[in-house]
This record gives structure tokens, C-alpha cells and sequence, in this order.
């Protein structure tokens, strides 16, 4: 028994950033998984990417898929205009739980919803139970094998219009062949890959950008 990963990334979080700091809550995170334990969120290499994507969209409405410990919520949240509203799925109820506390420790928790359950049976839900007419901007980051099922139940449910950008984490490591193949060959999307590392490591990993032409 004893704690958990996210637990001791929460604890890192608590002991190492200042409260309502949201550049001290990454350094943080960063800090314990180069030094401490690895630990699977986008990290500081690809989230240097993630932030200039943001930026550029400054989204008034994003989703992000995947919230694992709140490390890329946060990178986003911080980066969002003033109205700007965070959705962030995830399955894992010990990992929303802890996402929860490092998204209120970084003073972000106005920004960001933390909604737990399956991508797959909130999707649909989206719209009624939180007024979204269609999002700006899509974080993919959670299991690889629903980056495809995903996209198109968002297409589906008209939750993406002509100008959507949607970023893809693991791309290659894990990988998601199948979403890769799908939005490189669609019409419906200009797709674009940033190359880089996993998160920590020197392993091959990357970002896919791909926008919704509609
Ligand atoms: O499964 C992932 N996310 C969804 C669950 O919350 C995930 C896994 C890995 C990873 C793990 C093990 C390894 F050996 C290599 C990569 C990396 C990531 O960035 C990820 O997002
Ligand atoms: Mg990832």
C-alpha cells in the first residue's frame, strides 16, 4: 500500500510550488520527474509546443482528453484568454482526484472543469450539460486507441467547426497509427507534426496538429 505516483507528484507540487504560482507548479512537476520519478505527462520539451499552439489559438473553449495529473491543464489553463473555459476528461477517478488539487494549487480551478467518466459517454453530453456551442481548441493525450474514435464522435456531435485545432499527444511513443493515418489522408483536416522527445527522455515522440476544415 502507501501512496501512489500521482500522490507523491501532488506532494512534490505542495512542497516545492507556491500556491496561485502556476510556472512554480510546472517547474515542479518537471523537477520530480527528472529527478524523482518519471512520470507520463507531456513534460517541458513538448510543452513548450503545446503552450506556443495555445497561444496562437488563444481558445475561448478547449478540451483536453486525458488530464492525468493536471500537468498540461495547467500549461494550458494559464494560457487562455480572459473568458476562456478548460474541459478536461478523464477516466481515472485517483487521477482526477490529485489533478483536481495541482489545477487548484496553481489558482486555476475557475479556468478548468474536471469531468471524470469515459471520453466515449460524455462526449455526446458536452453541449447540453455545459452550454459549449463547439470548441477552439482539442488537447488529445489519453489512451492512444480512442485519439481516432474520439475525434470523429466530435465531429459527429458538431463539437469541431472550420478552423478547430486539434493537438495530439504520443503520436509516435506510444503512437496512435490509426489517428495519424486518419487526419493525414482526410480532407477534412490540414495536418502538421512537430518532432521532439518523451516527455524526460531521448526517446522519439511528437506532437500532431491537425485543423478541421469542416
Ligand atoms: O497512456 C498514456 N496516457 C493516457 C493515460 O493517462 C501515456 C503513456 C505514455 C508512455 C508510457 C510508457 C512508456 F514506456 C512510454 C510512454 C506517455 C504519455 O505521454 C501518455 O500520455
Ligand atoms: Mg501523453
Amino acid at each position: 500500500t502507501g501512496t501512489t505516483r500521482p500522490q507523491r507528484l501532488l506532494r512534490a507540487v505542495q512542497e516545492r510550488a507556491t500556491r496561485g504560482d502556476s510556472e512554480s507548479v510546472i517547474a515542479a512537476i518537471d523537477h520530480f520527474c527528472r529527478h524523482q520519478e518519471w512520470a507520463m505527462n507531456v513534460g517541458d520539451e513538448k510543452g513548450f509546443i503545446l503552450d506556443s499552439v495555445v497561444s496562437e489559438v488563444s481558445p475561448q473553449t478547449a478540451l483536453e482528453l486525458g488530464t492525468y495529473c493536471g500537468y498540461s491543464t495547467v500549461r494550458i489553463a494559464r494560457l487562455l484568454p480572459p473568458g476562456g473555459h478548460l474541459i478536461t476528461l478523464e477516466f481515472n477517478p485517483n487521477y482526477a482526484a490529485v489533478a483536481r488539487q495541482v489545477i487548484a494549487w496553481a489558482g486555476l480551478e475557475d479556468m478548468v472543469q474536471v469531468v471524470e467518466g469515459a471520453s466515449g459517454d460524455w462526449i455526446p453530453h458536452l453541449r447540453e450539460h455545459f452550454g459549449i456551442e463547439s470548441f477552439d481548441f482539442v488537447f488529445l493525450d489519453h489512451w492512444k486507441e480512442l485519439y481516432l474514435p474520439d475525434i470523429k464522435l466530435l465531429e459527429e456531435c458538431g463539437l469541431l467547426r472550420k478552423g478547430t485545432v486539434l493537438l495530439a499527444d504520443n503520436v509516435i511513443c506510444p503512437g496512435t497509427p490509426d489517428y495519424l493515418e486518419y487526419v493525414r489522408k482526410s480532407q477534412s483536416y490540414e495536418s502538421h507534426y512537430f518532432g521532439s522527445h518523451l516527455e524526460y527522455t531521448r526517446a522519439e515522440d511528437g506532437l500532431e496538429k491537425s485543423v478541421y476544415l469542416g
